[in-house]
């Protein structure tokens, strides 16, 4: 079994998104989390094996499938999103584990509340911890509905709040002539929990539970009620109020089983088909008008803002309808998570957008009111709060913000619809920057990339850097680390050379038939692929960077029409969010209104050494006076041809790294970058 631990590297501290125009194509949509984390933890207390597919990949189902493991349960992978679980039968298979969950309320609360109900029947210890903030996030309502039956749960830090410790001895009993009751005000998820927990005792007797206060999120409940069902377990509910485990119950696989997309995450799309999709529908796949989740709901919350929205079975399509959006007053207590997602279509709507009875906001993975109105303000919107409702309007001026995404998933995903701003008249169109953007690991860890993959920018406003400079001095390794700290594109064009003169060789063609080059060039089959260079589909990477490859680059980009046939291509590098460029006329020729244009230099000794190093450490033998000599004559070439000779753009910044260390490079042009940008730094 692979290990399901998060990544360590650290996390992109931003990612700014151009001023986006248009939204067309098709995005298929991660699992959902409410029922990957259900599924999983039904599967790990059955009986029998299931096995799981179309599971969400993200932080959260990590942490539970590690609790699993933990816990005893095998668990196989058996491709990218599907996992088989071997149930534990309701036998407790390990007495003793720490269980660190992360901030995933989703694993927290129905483990915490299984693993109290077995401790207590058949004896346990057992620590469930988060990060700082779980620990801020209430489970005293839990704790509460346990304790009468007999569960001893200890509350280490704060009374209420995880850490928790639960213990019980082998052969212990629970309480269970009186219903058990828990509070349904605060948040679903501790009725959920005890549904999913409690059939663990119900062989022998049916276990009732009671809510207390109106209970809130109840399409959460549903699904839980729906997947309980699909695991052999049917509760008998009446109203919101009583719920009965009848009893006899006993969880069963239902063998395999499908995760269905994420309705939450869908939210993002159909928003931006509200808002962006002018000319044909945005289609979303995964989720259809028959999911059982509720955030399913949120598409009437669109439509009454005025989405055009088609369902199927498993699809979604979606078109602007009114425009500007109308501004809506909604209770959304029935669509919680999705309805932060309303609160940014507001900034397009045409008046005064109101939410209420979204107490619930304030306790998840951050105070959402606060943290949203914080936020919206900075774009220009007109925001204001209270204990449970929130209200925007639309921004007169909008702002270029930078967005704190407070470890919450949702406001990441949220801050990039504002992006969309130039369709609602701001002028001119602002970028977003979006702190932490990795947060989204949460629930969609590649949310960015799928959001890029439908929306469309204007080239123009795709901000460039340019790297240029001679041989050896440090552009391919400083632009490859400038787009990774950005999350931007990279273009190697010296690769594009290359690749030609690898073509020339490979055709036998002669190199000095200017004509019969160029066409090479101009129908290069190059794709760029995880630092890889793909030619016809063949992993060329190591031999493009061969000396006879190099040498017959630098001569035939000399050559004027081999020049022109490959500037299409480059310019064709531009996407969204933005582009690193490295080779000789980045500034000068390719992309002359360049944000920032660096001219990047060393000595030759450093970079006849630099070259010398490299080669080496590939195994490939090299004479340092030799390649100091053909480093010199490249240079020589590279500057004296007519056709983009090598120099640096009027407006370059000039960065001579002979003495700076690779991380010293990255940062000064990173800084240099900082000076360019409109973002305000609070
Ligand atoms: N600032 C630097 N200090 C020391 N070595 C560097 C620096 N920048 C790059 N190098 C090293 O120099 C070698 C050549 O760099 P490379 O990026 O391939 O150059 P170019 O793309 O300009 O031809 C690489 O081995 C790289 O690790
Ligand atoms: N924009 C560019 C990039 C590279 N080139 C040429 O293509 C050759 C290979 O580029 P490269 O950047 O991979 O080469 P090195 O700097 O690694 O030698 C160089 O010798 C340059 O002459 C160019 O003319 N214009």
């Amino acid at each position: 079994m692979e290990s399901h631990r998060a990544e360590t590297a650290p996390r992109q501290p931003f990612l700014d998104l151009p001023p986006l125009n248009g939204v067309a194509g098709t995005v298929r949509l991660p699992g959902s989390k409410s029922i990957s984390n259900r599924v999983l933890l039904l599967a790990g207390l059955c009986a029998g094996t299931t096995a799981v597919h179309d599971l969400l990949d993200s932080d959260d189902t990590r942490v539970m499938l590690d609790a699993l493991a933990a816990l005893g349960c095998d668990i196989e992978r058996l491709g990218p999103s599907s996992v088989r679980v071997q149930g534990l039968d309701g036998r407790l298979r390990v007495q003793e584990a720490r269980l660190f969950l992360g901030n995933a309320g989703t694993a927290m609360r129905p483990l915490a509340a299984a693993l109290a109900v077995l401790a207590t029947l058949q004896g346990g210890r057992f620590e469930l911890a988060g990060v700082a903030r779980m620990h801020e996030r209430p489970i005293g309502d839990l704790v509460d509905a346990l304790r009468p039956l007999g569960c001893n749960i200890a509350c280490p830090g704060n009374e209420g709040y995880p850490p928790l410790r639960l213990s019980g001895s082998a052969g212990g009993a629970l309480a269970l002539d009186a219903p058990v009751r828990v509070r349904g005000d605060v948040s679903s998820q501790f009725l959920t929990a005890l549904l999913m927990a409690l059939p663990l005792a119900a062989a022998e007797r049916a276990v009732v539970i009671e809510v207390e206060g109106e209970l809130i999120s109840r399409p959460y409940v549903e699904i839980t009620l729906n997947l309980l069902a699909r695991f052999g377990i049917d509760v008998r509910r009446e109203g919101w109020q009583r719920f009965t485990i009848p009893a006899g119950s006993a969880y069963r696989s239902p063998g395999a089983i499908h995760v269905e997309g994420d309705a939450s995450s869908a939210s993002y799309f159909i928003a931006a088909g509200a808002i962006a999709a002018t000319a044909a529908p945005l289609r979303i796949e995964g989720v259809g008008a028959d999911s059982i989740q509720g955030d399913i709901h949120f598409i009437e919350a669109a439509r009454a803002m005025g989405a055009e929205v088609l369902t199927g079975p498993n699809w979604l399509e979606v078109q602007r309808g009114a425009w500007p959006l109308r501004a809506i007053d909604l209770d959304a207590n029935h669509i919680p998570d999705a309805a932060m997602t309303l609160a940014v279509m507001g900034l397009y709507a045409d008046g005064r957008t109101r939410l209420h009875n979204i107490a619930s906001w304030r306790v998840k993975e951050t105070d959402r009111i606060s943290a949203m109105a914080t936020e919206l303000r900075k774009f220009g919107a007109m925001v204001d709060e209270g204990e449970d409702w929130l209200s925007i309007e639309p921004p007169s001026h909008w702002h270029a913000a930078a967005i704190h995404t407070y470890d919450d998933h949702r406001m990441a995903m949220c801050a990039s619809l504002a992006a969309f701003n130039g369709l609602a008249g701001a002028t001119p169109p602002v970028p977003v920057r979006v702190l932490d953007p990795g947060c989204v690991a949460k629930t969609f860890p590649t949310y960015f990339d799928a959001l890029l993959g439908v929306a469309t920018a204007s080239q123009q406003q795709v901000p460039v850097i340019t790297v240029d400079g001679p041989t050896a001095s440090g552009k391919g390794t400083l632009s490859s680390e400038l787009a990774a700290a950005l999350g931007y594109h990279h273009l190697d064009s010296g690769a594009l050379y290359r690749a030609t003169a690898l073509a020339v060789l490979e055709a036998g063609a002669d190199a000095g038939n200017e004509a019969a080059v160029a066409a090479l060039a101009a129908r290069l089959p190059i794709r760029f692929e995880l630092q890889r260079v793909l030619l016809e589909g063949i992993d060329v990477s190591d031999r493009l960077r061969e000396e006879r490859v190099g040498l017959l680059a630098s001569q035939i980009s000399a050559l004027p029409a081999v020049r022109a046939a490959l500037v299409e291509l480059q310019l064709g590098f531009r996407r969204a969010p933005g582009l690193v460029a490295d080779g000789r006329d980045m500034g000068t020729v390719i992309f002359p209104g360049a944000a920032l244009k660096v001219f990047l230099t060393a000595s030759a000794a450093q970079r006849a050494e630099r070259r010398h190093k490299q080669l080496i450490s590939k195994g490939i033998s090299a004479n340092l006076d030799s390649l100091r000599a053909d480093l010199e004559a490249r240079d020589a070439r590279d500057m004296q041809r007519s056709a983009a000779p090598l120099r640096p753009a009027q407006d370059a910044r000039l960065l001579d790294n002979s003495a700076l260390s690779i991380e010293a490079s990255v940062e000064q042009v990173l800084a240099w970058w900082e000076d360019v940008q409109p973002f305000a730094t609070r």
